[in-house]
């Protein structure tokens, strides 16, 4: 995406020399000649960044005051003010503005690019980062190679690099958020902002200020004039989660906008411009609200230009021990503790079990498990250790054996060690009487007796002693 660069300046041989520069360079120049032209532009749609000269002649604003205005906006924003010569103290004053750096006049183009770029520079990583640190353990690959998982994942790579709209559905905590990141980090708009908007948790009166922003004076705007969503996603992407949450007078205006890319913020005139790539989530089935008259169906066709379906956790069962170890590192780490091995019985409960919050409650368990499972570090987490109800799933055999690695052999060893636990257990319950054990296991008693030798099974055949 090209780069728009606001280019503020009085004299208009300076604004020509300076769009001239960076037209060259593949900047998209926009030009104010005073201080009211500048904040229109700017209310019209958010540049990239600003340059700005301090001495306005003619404007009923100086500079610093225009700055101190474009900081109140978009504090995100990089502006680089120019100084006339002997002006230091004035670039010095802005600096402490907010403004990133200041040129001095008569400056070169090196010097005007160089400074331009790092300024760009600056303010994406400043997002990044900022970004990450919202994150705070969010992931950014999808775990699991199971079928249905290399098919989200070549979708993804199909689909990001599009700019469509894609409507991405799948039951609660499955990962269609991890998906939307996903689609925005590999898309052109990689370096452009992922902002998230949750339907879900927002009340419906305040949904338009938020989408839309609110100017100051409005009903609702006691902190001030805010920039909406959409605004804060100019260049990249908003994520719309739950969007069937989404009252209906709100889906008209935001359909609004997918069709012109252009909004009013709430209380205001101006028509705000916007470039923003919609990507949206449903945990709930749209058709089914189309029927029932809560979800508009022209904004479904407008979301759903591609659709994409991340499958539950129950549809991939394979992915689970990959998702486990991945936790089991991450959690570790966070927690600042050791990780715990996961016995083959464990895992396998953990593949059996019905998984109605899908990944986020296996991650939320794991979580769990690294601090709670009794047990010193070093002992792995055996499925009597998992909470009852996960437990419950584990096949009978690991339970009934009490042996933690069953599950891990091949089916003759396994078969092996089953004979061996439940011959002696049934031995055991007949009080080591071969003869009856063997009427009730159904096998002859000579039969039992050569297979309990070939087990390695001690007995004291009590049949034939005498009481
Ligand atoms: N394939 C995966 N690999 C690694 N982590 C995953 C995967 N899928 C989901 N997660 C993790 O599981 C948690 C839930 O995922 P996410 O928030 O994306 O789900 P969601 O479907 O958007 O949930 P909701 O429906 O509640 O909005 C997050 O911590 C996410 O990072």
């Amino acid at each position: 995406m090209a780069k728009d660069i606001l280019i503020v300046d009085d004299e208009a041989d300076i604004r020509d020399l300076v769009a001239g520069i960076l037209e060259d360079e593949g900047f998209e120049p926009r030009l104010a000649g005073t201080a009211r032209e500048a904040l229109d532009a700017v209310e019209q749609r958010r540049p990239t960044m600003a340059i700005l000269d301090i001495w306005l002649q003619g404007s009923d604003m100086d500079g610093l005051e225009v700055l101190e205005r474009l900081k109140a906006i978009h504090p995100e924003m990089p502006v680089i003010v120019i100084s006339g010569h002997g002006n230091i103290e004035t670039a010095v004053a802005a600096i402490k503005y907010g403004a990133y750096d200041y040129l001095e006049k008569p400056f070169n183009a090196d010097r005007l690019i160089i400074q331009v770029t790092r300024a760009i520079e600056a303010a994406v990583l400043k997002r990044e980062n900022a970004e990450l640190r919202q994150r705070a353990g969010g992931e950014l690959d999808l775990v699991g190679r199971s079928t249905a998982m290399n098919a989200v994942r070549q979708a993804i790579e199909r689909v990001a690099p599009t700019n469509s709209r894609v409507l991405v559905s799948g039951p609660p905590g499955s990962g269609k958020e991890l998906v939307a990141r996903m689609l925005h980090l590999r898309s052109r708009r990689a370096d452009g902002p992922f902002v998230v908007l949750n339907a879900a948790s927002m009340a419906p009166e305040r949904m338009e200020a938020e989408l839309f922003g609110i100017e100051e004076g409005a009903p609702g705007a006691e902190t001030g004039r805010r920039v909406g969503t959409f605004e804060q996603a100019h260049g990249g992407t908003l994520f719309i989660d739950e969007v069937a949450d989404m009252p209906k007078e709100t889906q008209a205006k935001i359909l609004r906008v997918l069709v012109d890319q252009t909004f009013e913020r709430v209380g205001g005139r101006a028509r705000v411009q916007v470039d923003v790539r919609v990507v949206s989530a449903t945990s709930r089935d749209l058709a089914g609200e189309i029927e029932e008259g809560r979800f508009r169906e022209d904004l479904f066709h407008r979301l759903n230009v591609v659709p994409l379906r991340v499958p539950s956790l129950s549809e991939r069962r394979e992915d689970i021990p990959a998702l486990v170890d991945y936790f089991m590192a991450r959690e570790a780490e966070a927690q600042g503790l050791l990780r715990r091995r996961v016995a083959e019985d464990a895992m396998a409960a953990l593949q059996t079990a019905e998984w109605p919050g899908n990944v986020r409650e296996l991650r939320n368990l794991v979580a769990r498990l690294i601090i709670l499972a009794p047990g010193d570090p070093n002992t792995p987490i055996r499925s009597d250790m998992l909470p009852s109800d996960i437990s419950a799933s584990a096949p009978a055999i690991s339970r009934a054996g009490g042996n933690e690695e069953i599950m891990a052999l091949s089916l003759r060893d396994a078969r092996r060690i089953f004979e061996r636990e439940y011959l002696t257990a049934q031995i055991t319950r007949f009080g080591g009487n071969i003869s009856k054990t063997a009427a009730f296991v159904g096998m002859e008693r000579s039969a039992l007796h050569r297979k309990l030798n070939a087990l390695g099974v001690n007995t004291l055949d009590k049949s034939t002693q005498r009481a």
